[in-house]
């Protein structure tokens, strides 16, 4: 809830003769880490503050807690203004988009501050003047360190707010620019009376400050204006005044050997925090969401080929699944041994004619049966002897090995003829021998099929020519296999296509997400966005809307690629396949939130993406059906969001069921509470950890 309070109500009251004041301000990362140790602070209105200390000494956390983007642990806050709109926020980092003109920033950031048009046209041309900025429509990558630092600024009083809160404006910059930042600075406070709260680790700059709050470890060692600071405590300059104080804050806690968190009086507190809401905003604004929307647009449109990119990407990767996976492999090498050819006895026979048959041709059905192989696209491989053959096995020179008895002809005819009555000789000469290279089941599987539909047809063809009474049954003793759903000839690519359009559809939003949140938390584009304004929730809008769009254009390309250029089998809705396909992927966005909000950096963010990607890969049974997963994993694993997905889409495109089938709507409802769980996530971890 807003602290609703007027002005003037909130002047009446003793603690707001200030502009800012802080009371015994506590803030600590993780366990102990204090940040802020008891801090007070005081801030006149109208006046500039200098607050000055060493790196690490817990300014930006101070300022962080100002403009409500992190909260105390302890203390109080209070403020002369209640409305963000009133603070001018310039972060430490430049956090501007290089690839943006100043115009574009002063556009975007004025809409997030609820500005019209020509009042955000009117105040930039003011503080171009101002500010010494170049032409408005040169882009930010073209303007020098300097030049940069006047934007960040610009935006900070873009919006002419009462109170201005800068992070080292003046760090990197050259001596000229930031004394020239200081002048306006001190203009500003002395003519439109605003109020400055300016961090700085140069003393030197910091002497024009009205009052100057000397910071150290968490703490102000004192506040006043510079030339009572070196009066009071007898220094001839503010180095010597800060040193003085350093080292007596370090005798008061030179009880020991070594300062120990006890020392510094952190350990026994018992934090009271005092509810800051002043600035959080609660509202949702369409305009702030459609000028954070619009921000990403030109974004894309300044970044052509990223955007080409992500939309080749899914084209690329559904054509070469398409083209790489599910057929056949071919061209495999099969040696053979045909004993047959050799033998004498049989080679000059122009006929195998038994009683009652009338196979009377002259080839023998080793030649036949090989024949049958070729046509499987095997390159077939004649060896004189198995020794030989069985090592270029070995040497993984062919696949596998098959051996034909000198009598196999004779012995296959006698088999069919006789039946039963055949003689063991003719039963077990009958038979092609085969050796297989099995370590590779893929292709061992396919051989066995091969060699075995080879036999087949060998008995087809043989039973079209010959009248043998005692033809033996198919030996697929299955008459034929009719598909109820799916085709006749089903093959791997139909098992792994689904799959991999889910995928795609989860992974790809993920990662652009990540990607775009991250570059926005890292360089404190983001801070700096819900300093002016944005909620969290507006934020997640205009991304989920952008994304939408990409989404929508990468999910219609795979449609295209998957189903029109290549020939993989739908027989569902493609509408419920695109809808299907849309759930995932802002299941997908939402976690690309979640791991951006709960990663600093791009490197533990790409570990996390990529170290669960695998997992959540295997277990959803892309590659392997959910049936022959270990059970518990299986039952583990339907509770994932891309699990029952790849189930479903399969369903929907191969089965056509829709939404009013229980695993659709079922599988619906779960990526929706996966969609919650994530976001829910996010929020959690922007409140305890926030956006820097
Ligand atoms: N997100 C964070 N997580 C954990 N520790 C943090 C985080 N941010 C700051 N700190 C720690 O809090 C302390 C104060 O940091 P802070 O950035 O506020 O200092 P600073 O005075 O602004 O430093 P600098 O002048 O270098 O910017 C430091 O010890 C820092 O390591």
């Amino acid at each position: 809830m807003i602290e609703e309070m007027s002005l003037t109500d909130l002047s009446a009251r003793p603690e707001y003769n200030f502009a800012v004041k802080v009371t015994d301000a506590y803030k600590k990362y993780g366990g102990q880490n204090f940040a802020l140790r008891g801090l007070n602070m005081s801030v006149k209105q109208g006046t500039i503050y200098g607050l000055l200390g060493p790196s690490g000494c817990g300014k930006t956390t101070l300022l962080g807690c100002l403009i409500g983007q992190r909260e105390l642990d302890g203390g109080k806050i209070a403020m002369q203004i209640n409305r963000t709109s009133q603070i001018g926020y310039m972060p430490q980092e430049l956090a501007l988009f290089e690839e943006f003109s100043i115009k574009e920033h002063l556009m975007f950031y004025g809409y997030i501050s609820e500005m019209k048009k020509l009042d955000i046209l009117r105040s930039s041309q003011k503080l171009m003047k101002f500010l010494d900025l170049p032409n408005i429509d040169s882009l930010v990558s073209s303007l020098s360190g300097g030049q940069k630092r006047r934007v960040s600024l610009c935006i900070a009083l873009l919006h002419d707010p009462i109170l201005l809160i800068l992070d080292e404006p003046t760090v990197g910059v050259d001596v000229i620019l930031s004394e020239s930042i200081w002048d306006k600075l001190v203009e500003m406070s002395e003519n439109e009376k605003k109020t400055v709260i300016v961090t700085t680790h140069y003393i030197q700059e910091a002497r024009r400050s009205h009052t100057i709050g000397l910071m150290r470890e968490g703490k102000i060692l004192a506040e006043d204006d510079p030339c009572s600071l070196m009066r009071f405590h007898g220094g001839q300059s503010l180095e010597d005044v800060f040193l003085k104080l350093c080292r007596q804050t370090l005798t008061l806690n030179d009880y020991g050997d070594e300062e120990n968190e006890d020392s510094k009086g952190t350990q026994s507190i018992q934090l009271v925090k005092t509810p800051y809401t002043l600035f959080k905003r609660t509202n949702f604004e369409m305009n702030r969401v459609l000028a954070y929307s619009m921000k990403s647009f030109v974004w894309m449109r300044r970044n052509i080929p990223l955007v080409l990119f992500t939309l080749l990407l899914p084209i690329v990767q559904c054509t070469l699944i398409s083209v790489t996976v599910g057929d056949d492999p071919f061209n495999i090498g099969l040696a053979f041994v045909n004993d047959e050819n050799k033998t004498d006895e049989f080679q000059n026979s122009t006929s195998f004619v038994y009683e009652g048959t009338r196979c009377d041709d002259n080839s023998t059905f080793s030649a036949e049966y090989l024949n049958f192989l070729r046509k499987e696209r095997l390159i077939l491989k004649p060896f004189s002897d198995l020794d030989t053959a069985q090592e270029a096995a070995k040497r993984n020179k062919v696949w596998g090995v098959l051996y034909f008895y000198p009598d196999y002809t004779h012995s296959v005819i006698e088999r069919l003829n006789l039946a039963n009555k055949a003689s063991d000789l003719a039963v077990n000469h009958s038979e092609v021998v085969v050796w297989l290279d099995q370590s590779n089941e893929v292709i061992a599987q396919l051989l066995k099929r091969q060699i075995l539909e080879a036999a087949v047809a060998l008995l087809e063809s043989v039973s079209q020519r010959c009248n043998f009474t005692n033809m033996p049954p198919s030996p697929h003793s299955v008459e034929k296999i009719e598909a109820i759903f799916g085709n006749n000839n089903p093959n791997f690519r139909q098992f792994m296509t689904p799959a991999n359009a889910v995928l795609f559809a989860f992974y790809l939003p993920m990662m652009f997400t990540l990607g775009a949140m991250l570059m926005e938390k890292t360089s404190g584009l983001l801070e700096r966005g819900l300093a002016a304004g944005l909620t969290l929730l507006e934020v997640a809008i205009g991304h989920v809307v952008l994304q939408f769009v990409i989404l929508v254009a990468q999910t219609a390309l795979m449609m295209v690629v998957l189903y029109c250029a290549f020939d993989n089998p739908i027989q569902g809705s493609i509408t419920w396949c695109v809808i299907f396909l849309l759930f995932v992927g802002v299941c997908g966005m939402f976690y690309g939130f979640f791991i951006a909000a709960l990663c600093d950096s791009f490197t533990t963010a790409s570990c996390l993406a990529i170290g669960s990607y695998f997992p959540l890969f295997m277990l959803s049974g892309a590659i392997w059906p959910l049936e022959g997963m270990h059970y518990v994993m299986r039952y583990i694993s339907m509770f994932l969001p891309v699990t029952s997905s790849v189930e479903t889409y399969r369903s929907i495109s191969a089965r056509s069921w829709t939404i009013t089938h229980p695993k659709v709507y079922g599988s619906l409802i779960s990526l929706s509470i996966w969609t919650t769980v994530f976001a829910v996530m996010t929020a959690v971890m922007v409140k305890f950890r926030g956006v820097k």
